[in-house]
């Protein structure tokens, strides 16, 4: 187990249907990392910066169709990759980022049914060629992932869609891990909770992260 050298930017995502359980390891993970010598940032999308919360409120919260959904989810991204994102990665830290530009794809492509193409013009305009190093794909039955929810939470504007929904948020994941195999790792979700960091573990594991 060698220490990660301080000055190793890496940009990792965490993806997943809502109540996945993305959350529950994000924390840990850092941890892991920073133990390893890595300067962690912690983030996410919607959101990420002050301007970028304020879009998050409107995003979970207001009435909109898919297309001003997601002008508003990429102007946010600009905002966070500007202020946080690229600032971090050019000073070498370790960005962890709780949902990106999949989310994107998977949710107003494949929950929403907007025009992929679309989605990918606004991709190069916002991020250019920006990707994560490493994207941890929670997978989850969203039956199993809608139990979860209601055992945890009030429901959010996305969270109150229904399984057909989620069935196709998922499928726009799998689409998007395919287009991208060496980025996307996908976890089985719905393993207990050590058994999905066990699987986490490995994976940075093998990468001598
Ligand atoms: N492997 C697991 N088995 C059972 N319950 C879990 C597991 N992982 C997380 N949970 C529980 O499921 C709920 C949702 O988890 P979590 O908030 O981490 O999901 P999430 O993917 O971050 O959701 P969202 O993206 O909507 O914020 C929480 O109550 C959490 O304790
Ligand atoms: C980045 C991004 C997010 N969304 C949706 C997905 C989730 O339902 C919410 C965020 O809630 P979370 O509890 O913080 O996971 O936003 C989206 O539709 N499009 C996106 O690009």
């Amino acid at each position: 187990m060698s220490p990660v050298a301080p000055t190793t930017a890496r940009f990792i995502s965490f993806e997943g249907i809502d109540g996945a359980g993305k959350s529950t390891h994000i924390e840990a993970l850092g941890e892991r990392l920073r133990q390893r010598g890595a300067d962690v940032v912690h983030t996410r999308e919607p959101g990420g910066t002050e301007l970028a919360e304020s879009l998050r409120e409107l995003i979970l919260h207001r009435s909109m169709d898919s297309l001003t959904e997601a002008l508003l989810v990429f102007a946010g991204r600009r905002d966070h990759l500007q202020r946080v994102i690229e600032p971090a990665l050019a000073t070498g830290k370790t960005v962890l980022c709780d949902r990106f530009t999949d989310a994107s794809f998977a949710y107003q492509g494949g929950g929403r049914g907007m025009d992929l193409a679309v989605l990918g013009t606004l991709e190069h305009w916002v991020q250019g060629t920006r990707q994560p190093d490493l994207t941890l794909w929670f997978d989850l039955d969203p039956a199993i992932a809608a139990q979860r929810r209601a055992a945890a939470r009030e429901a959010d504007r996305f969270e109150q869609q229904d399984l057909e929904f989620f069935t196709r948020v998922r499928a726009g994941y799998a689409a998007r891990a395919a287009s991208a195999p060496q980025r996307f790792a996908r976890i089985d979700a719905g393993l207990s909770v050590p058994e999905v960091a066990a699987q986490i573990h490995e994976l940075l594991e093998a990468r001598g992260w």
